[in-house]
């Protein structure tokens, strides 16, 4: 048996994808939602996964401090430092600790950018055992999702606490 829990945030974030071309190459904004579901076979002894409260506190303070209200770069867009220079808050695909490996700010890399953050925020509560993220979904638009389905992958170390 699977138990699950799942948490929502938003975030009002510019993001552009030059590599895709046509209209994304635009810098443009979008009303993000993300939800991260968290599982475990068993239950703790309080009867829970994760307790939501300081769950929910520390993911939406990673979002906030990160992206909300700020840009999502590819760390070679010259819009990056210009941006930075200005006071604009930027978080750099293929640079930042979770996104090193993902050059681009797609909806799918926002979604694994998510997951890792949510699993390094969950190995440092009080939770279930062997309680892991099972999915991330992040929406940018009404009509375009992603999904991330974390894989083995999800405990290298070097992602560990990377949020702070
Ligand atoms: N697989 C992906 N494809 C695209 C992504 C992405 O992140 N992953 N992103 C974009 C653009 O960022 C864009 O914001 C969305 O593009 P698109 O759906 O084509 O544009 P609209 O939202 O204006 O589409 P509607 O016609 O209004 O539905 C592109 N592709």
């Amino acid at each position: 048996m699977t138990h699950r829990i799942r948490v929502r945030h938003n975030f009002e974030t510019a993001h552009r994808l030059p590599h895709l071309g046509g209209k994304c190459h635009s810098l443009h904004g979008h009303s993000w939602w993300a939800e991260v579901v968290v599982e475990a076979e068993e239950l703790s002894a309080d009867q829970t996964i994760v307790e939501f409260g300081p769950f929910k506190k520390e993911l939406r303070a990673f979002i906030d401090a990160h992206l909300d209200h700020g840009a999502m770069l590819g760390a070679d867009d010259p819009l990056a430092p210009l941006l930075a220079a200005h006071g604009s808050k930027v978080y750099l695909f293929g640079q930042a600790p979770y996104v090193r490996d993902l050059p681009h700010p797609t909806v799918e890399a926002v979604a694994v950018l998510l997951a890792r953050a949510s699993e390094a925020i969950l190995d440092g509560r009080e939770r279930a055992a062997g309680a892991r993220v099972g999915r991330v979904r992040v929406t940018e638009t009404h009509v375009n999702a992603a999904e991330y389905v974390p894989g083995d992958g999800r405990r290298d170390p070097s992602l560990r606490r990377a949020a702070s």
